[in-house]
C-alpha cells in the first residue's frame, strides 16, 4: 500500500453516482471547492475518532467505525437544526492498517452519508502508532435558522429523544443514529439544542452553562434496554438530541420531557432534588 494507490482508491470508493449540489471540484485537488447558496449558514464541525479511545480494533469492525467516526459528525449537525452536505475524513493509519481494513472504514462512511445524501469532498492519509481518524462535516440551514446552546430561558420544558445509556450498556459497540430529521422539526420551535455525546448530567451542564440557566431534572428519565441509571446520565456516546422548548409548546413525538430551565446558579443541574454533579466522559482525565 502507498500513498497514491491508496488515494486513487479512496477517491474511487468516494465519488458518488451523482456530485451532491454546491461541489464543483471534490477530491484530487489543493483544495475541495464548494459553491454555497444564497440565504444558507454553513455549519462546521470536526471530531476525532481515536484507536482505544473511542473504539478497539478486536471489538469493533472497520465498517462500524467508519459508520461512528461520520456519525459524530452528522449528530453535531442535527443538534443544530442542519442539513449534513459534506464530509473531509483524515486517516493517520496504524501499521495494522491494511488496504482492505481502510476500504471496510470506507464501506461505513458511505453507508452512512449514502442515507443522508452527504458527499466525502476531501481529507488526508498519514500514519502513527494508533489508527486516528477526523472527520469534518460541512452543513448547512436556511438563514439565521440554526438551533443553539444559548437560547435556554426559565420556564422552558427540556427534552431528550430516544432512550439514553443504550451505548454504554452495549459496551460502545453500536452504530449510533445521528437525528437529522428531528433537528430539522425543531427549527424555529426549540428555544436551544445540542447533541449527547458525553452523558445527559454532562451535556445539559454545558447547555445550562451557555444559557446561563439552571435546569431541574424531574421525569422519569428514558433509558435504553439493559442501561442502569449511571449509564443513562454518565455513560455517553448516545448522540440522542438535548433540547428545550418554551412551555406550551407540542414537542414532536421522539421527544420524552425529563425536566425543567430554572432562575439560578448558571449551569447547576439537579436529579429529584439533588445536585448532579458535571460528570460523563471526559477524554482528557
Ligand atoms: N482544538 C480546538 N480548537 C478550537 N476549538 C475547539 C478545539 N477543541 C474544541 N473546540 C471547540 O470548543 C467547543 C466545544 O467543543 P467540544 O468538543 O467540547 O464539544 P462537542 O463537539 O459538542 O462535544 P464532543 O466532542 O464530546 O462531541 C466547540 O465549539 C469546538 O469547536
Ligand atoms: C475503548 C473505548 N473506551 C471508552 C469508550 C467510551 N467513550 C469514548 S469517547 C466517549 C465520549 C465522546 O467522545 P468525545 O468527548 O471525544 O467526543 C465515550 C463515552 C469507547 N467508545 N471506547
Ligand atoms: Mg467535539
Amino acid at each position: 500500500m502507498n500513498e497514491l494507490s491508496l488515494i486513487a482508491a479512496i477517491r474511487k470508493w468516494s465519488t458518488p453516482k451523482t456530485a451532491a449540489p454546491g461541489v464543483v471540484k471534490g477530491i484530487g485537488d489543493d483544495c475541495a471547492i464548494i459553491r454555497p447558496r444564497a440565504n444558507e449558514d454553513l455549519l462546521f464541525t470536526t471530531d476525532f475518532v481515536i484507536e482505544d479511545v473511542h473504539f478497539t480494533r478486536a471489538t469493533q469492525t472497520g465498517i462500524d467505525t467508519g459508520w461512528k467516526a461520520l456519525a459524530r459528525g452528522l449528530s453535531d449537525i442535527a443538534a443544530m437544526g442542519g442539513d449534513a452536505r459534506y464530509a473531509l475524513v483524515s486517516l493517520a493509519l496504524a501499521p495494522w492498517c491494511c488496504h482492505n481494513y481502510v476500504r471496510d472504514l470506507y464501506q461505513g462512511f458511505n453507508k452512512l452519508a449514502g442515507l443522508h445524501c452527504v458527499q466525502i469532498i476531501g481529507g488526508d492519509v498519514s500514519k502513527t502508532e494508533k489508527l486516528s481518524i477526523d472527520v469534518i462535516v460541512i452543513g448547512s440551514t436556511p438563514r439565521g435558522k440554526a438551533l443553539r446552546r444559548d437560547g435556554a430561558k426559565p420556564g422552558d420544558v427540556i427534552y431528550v429523544s430516544g432512550a439514553l445509556g443504550r451505548a454504554a450498556a452495549k459496551g460502545y459497540k453500536d452504530r449510533p443514529i445521528p437525528r437529522l430529521e428531528l433537528g430539522r422539526k425543531l427549527r424555529g420551535k426549540a428555544t436551544s439544542c445540542m447533541d449527547l455525546s458525553d452523558g445527559l448530567a454532562m451535556d445539559l451542564h454545558r447547555l445550562a452553562v451557555e444559557s446561563g440557566v439552571a435546569a431541574e431534572l424531574d421525569g422519569p428519565l428514558p433509558s435504553a434496554p439493559k442501561a442502569t441509571l449511571e449509564h443513562a446520565l454518565f455513560g455517553g456516546e448516545d448522540y440522542e438530541l438535548l433540547c428545550t422548548l418554551p412551555p406550551g409548546r407540542r414537542a414532536p413525538r421522539e421527544l420524552t420531557r425529563v425536566g425543567l430551565i430554572v432562575e439560578g446558579k448558571p449551569g447547576r443541574v439537579t436529579l429529584a432534588g439533588e445536585s448532579l454533579q458535571p460528570r460523563g466522559w471526559d477524554p482528557l482525565a
